[in-house]
């Protein structure tokens, strides 16, 4: 190419930079006579126009369209929030407070598109008329778990949600997770922390309440772990109740009702027993039950400002079938089964609440929990709403080493005890539960002896573990070296 026309040609592209038209471009560069300098500008002309084609396109997909792209923006942003403001305070959450392993950042982006919400939709939605639509996070753990099968059994729809932490073992939160997909309840995996999932499955469904039951537990554990238990216990509940008063009139859907979890050790050094919700519980004996009286007065202030109704439930030491492993009478069981000593602490006494009472009172919490006030768009309420407190025990304390004579009678082993007194790591010596408001409000009438729920607990135990009791329990180890037999390596601590 000669000189000349390089030059022309470089003196075409900042024309065509610069010109104000390109039409007027065109004229000069045809004024040139130059051919070459024609095509150049055609091609130029024909980069922009489908440039504006491509606009076009894209305008008119949004204005048909709008949902799918609100979505991408929404998956754009799915590491923190759908508001910007927002958005960094929860990210902050997460890098300052969040616990790893949680695999609601990865969680977040894959769970979207019209195939997901589609199946949020069907698992949310009950098969009975008037039936709940319940949101119940902690789905894959002990409470959570039976609460959701008992909601599907009775026709209300269920979304689950989990993070399947390893605070213990991951592999038996699967296994409720397998047994809930196959009565048809979803549990995604996901962490409470994750605002912008949150703020989806709540736009997704009309749910009518959350049962929010994810939660750091162990009373013992919070000295080895701190920020695990501010994680879930303090900015998690932040999180599902932000979400939940999010919901409003002017919103998608209505702002549901919440039902969450406190917990027993709210009364801490109270002494007045049996534990009245009228006593004190601001001298908590731990961390993990500062953190739960502090979810106490949480859901003041979101029932105060946004008119969200909320109910929380102080369990006492609940025990059953397909429960925690990193509770007494789970490990003293494996311990007797395994014949490892167990240590126990002297005098220690508690008020241990069979899973189907408390399933019951969970239910009849959720029956009875009245409506959501907030308005505009969840930032007002137009009135006030409910908050209620309920204990959900026994209302029969026992003798720890009572509890583990019944473990020895039905496991057929005599356990290798070692009593000690209780150390100062935030364990209280007793447990008492008044049960008469929760009684009054929705019928609660806990029914289960310790004797029978741990019946119940050892029969699902050793089928489940495949431990023949007949053996004296030693068959299971055996077994378990084979790799035929479910592990009984259950991590108390992650
Ligand atoms: O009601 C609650 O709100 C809490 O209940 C449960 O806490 P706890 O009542 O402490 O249950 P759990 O650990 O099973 O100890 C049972 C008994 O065994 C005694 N205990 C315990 C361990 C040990 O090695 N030796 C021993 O004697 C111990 O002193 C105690 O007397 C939940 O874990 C907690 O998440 C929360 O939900």
């Amino acid at each position: 190419m000669p000189a000349g026309v390089v030059d022309a040609a470089a003196k075409g592209v900042r024309l065509d930079r610069h010109a104000a038209g390109a039409s007027s471009l065109l004229l000069r560069r045809a004024s040139g006579g130059n051919k070459q300098l024609l095509v150049s500008a055609s091609s130029h002309l024909l980069f922009r126009a489908t440039v504006l084609a491509t606009l076009a396109l894209v305008l008119l997909f949004a204005v048909h369209y709008p949902s799918l792209l609100s979505h991408s923006f929404t998956l754009s942003s799915s590491s923190s929030s759908a508001s910007p403001s927002s958005s960094s305070r929860r990210s902050s959450h997460r890098s300052l407070l969040g616990r790893s392993g949680g695999p609601s950042s990865s969680s977040s982006s894959s769970y979207s598109g019209a195939a997901w919400e589609r199946e949020i939709r069907r698992s949310a939605t009950p098969r009975r008329a008037d039936g709940l639509s319940v949101l119940v996070t902690g789905a894959a753990g002990f409470v959570g778990f039976h609460c959701s099968l008992a909601l599907r059994a009775r026709g209300d729809g269920v979304v689950g949600l989990d993070n399947f932490n390893s605070y213990y073992d991951p592999t038996l939160k699967r296994a409720r997770q397998r047994l809930l997909a196959s009565r048809g309840v979803s549990v995604l995996d996901a962490d409470i922390n994750d605002g912008a999932l949150l703020h989806r499955l709540l736009s997704t469904a009309p749910f009518t309440h959350v049962l929010h039951l994810a939660a750091q537990a162990g009373v013992r554990h919070a000295m080895r772990d701190p920020q695990a238990y501010v994680s879930s216990n303090v900015a998690g509940l932040v999180s599902v109740l932000e979400a939940a008063a999010a919901r409003g009139p002017h919103a998608h859907y209505q702002q549901p009702a919440v039902v969450w979890a406190s917990s027993s050790s709210v009364y801490g050094l109270n002494k007045e027993s049996p534990f009245s919700e009228d006593h004190r519980t601001d001298r908590p004996a731990s961390l993990y039950a500062a953190t739960k009286k502090a979810g106490e007065a949480i859901a003041h202030a979101y029932n105060h400002i946004y008119g969200l109704s909320i109910t929380g439930l102080r369990f006492f030491t609940v025990y059953g079938p397909w429960g925690r492993p990193d509770m007494a009478y789970f490990s003293f069981a494996r311990s007797i089964v395994a014949g490892d000593p167990i240590t126990l602490f002297r005098d220690a006494r508690r008020d241990f609440t069979y899973i189907d009472d408390v399933v019951r009172g969970c239910l009849g919490a959720l029956d009875t929990a009245g409506k959501s006030t907030g308005s505009s768009g969840g930032r007002k309420k137009s009135g006030p709403a409910p908050l209620r407190v309920y204990n959900l025990g026994n209302t029969s304390p026992v003798a720890v080493t009572r509890m583990v004579a019944v473990l020895e009678k039905l496991l057929g082993k005599k356990a290798n005890k070692r009593v000690v007194t209780m150390p100062s790591n935030g364990d209280v010596p007793f447990t008492h539960a008044n049960v008469t408001h929760a009684a009054r409000d929705f019928g609660y009438r806990p029914t289960t002896s310790l004797e029978e729920g741990l019946r119940h607990f050892v029969d699902w135990f050793v089928q489940y573990y495949k431990i023949d009791i007949k053996g004296g329990g030693n068959n299971v180890l055996a077994a378990g070296k084979t790799g035929k037999k479910k592990s009984m390596a259950m991590s108390s601590a992650s």
